[in-house]
């Protein structure tokens, strides 16, 4: 039988799933930071992406309905308000902004109607599978396990500046509005991930849940993958927009035939 690992490999084996496999080394984000993009395409981006917005408050969710700790429900509930905000009439405050509506300041500084983003009627269909893996995932595997799964926040920071970055150096859209988001990101995710990271150093102590945690980092870090997969083969190359999915005004439809 295989023995336990310390505190630090484990820390280490999670921190390298960042290092092998995390998303800020997709094709699509080096041309996204690299104002490598066109409009269209930044704006398929920001309204696919926006079905994980939406979803992260809902598998949160999830988690804290099957949480037992009222004091972990205190601490993990700072999460869905981060995202949904303290609704209107208490957002004079600039803080209050949840992540939501940040974000469709950024699709409304692209030029996207906020009902069609709402509507999510543009959105991939492996948009769709893989944002309800993560939900369904969190659903169904154990409290240990969900909170593995949001660890790949260990690695969004440095991903968030890049953006930032990249942003600001190559696009005409980059603004406060459009990069409040990323911005109070960098706050919050620290945060969050601190505390996720110990909860599962301090949780994983068999070599059974070691091996789940690392198998719940893994599959994230894969459905963030094929996330950008699937807006490359639709938006880049060969740029096989899927029946139905949005069509930037700079694109042609692909016509598909029987
Ligand atoms: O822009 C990104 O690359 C990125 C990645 C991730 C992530 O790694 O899941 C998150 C975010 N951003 C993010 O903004 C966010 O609020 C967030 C919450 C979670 C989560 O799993 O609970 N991941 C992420």
């Amino acid at each position: 039988m295989t023995s336990a690992l310390s505190r630090e490999d484990l820390e280490r084996e999670l921190r390298a799933i960042g290092e092998r496999q995390y998303h800020d080394l997709h094709p699509f984000h080096k041309l996204l930071h690299g104002g490598k993009l066109k409009r269209g395409q930044v704006q398929a981006w920001a309204l696919n992406r926006f079905y994980y917005q939406v979803c992260i408050p809902k598998k949160d969710l999830a988690l804290m309905a099957r949480m037992d700790d009222p004091a972990l429900r205190r601490i993990w509930i700072q999460r869905v308000l981060d995202h949904d905000g303290f609704g209107e009439s208490r957002e004079r405050e600039e803080g209050k902004v949840g992540g939501i509506e940040r974000w469709l300041r950024l699709t409304d500084g692209l030029g996207l109607d906020r009902d069609y983003v709402t509507s999510l009627r543009g959105i991939l269909p492996a948009t769709r599978y893989a944002v309800d893996s993560y939900v369904n995932f969190v659903s169904s595997k154990s409290t240990l396990e969900a909170v593995a799964s949001s660890l790949t926040e260990l690695f969004a920071p440095a991903i968030h500046r890049e953006r930032i970055a990249g942003f600001e150096a190559y696009y005409a859209f980059a603004n406060d509005a459009t990069l409040s988001y990323f911005r109070k990101r960098l706050d919050e995710a620290p945060r969050d991930v601190e505390f996720g990271l110990e909860y599962v150093l301090d949780n994983a102590r068999t070599p059974e849940q070691q091996q789940q945690v690392i198998a719940a980092l893994r599959h994230k870090a894969e459905l963030l993958w094929a996330q950008l997969d699937a807006l490359h083969h639709a938006y880049v190359s060969p740029g096989l927009i899927p029946p139905g999915a949005f069509v930037p005004d700079d694109m042609e439809p692909p016509v598909y035939r029987r």
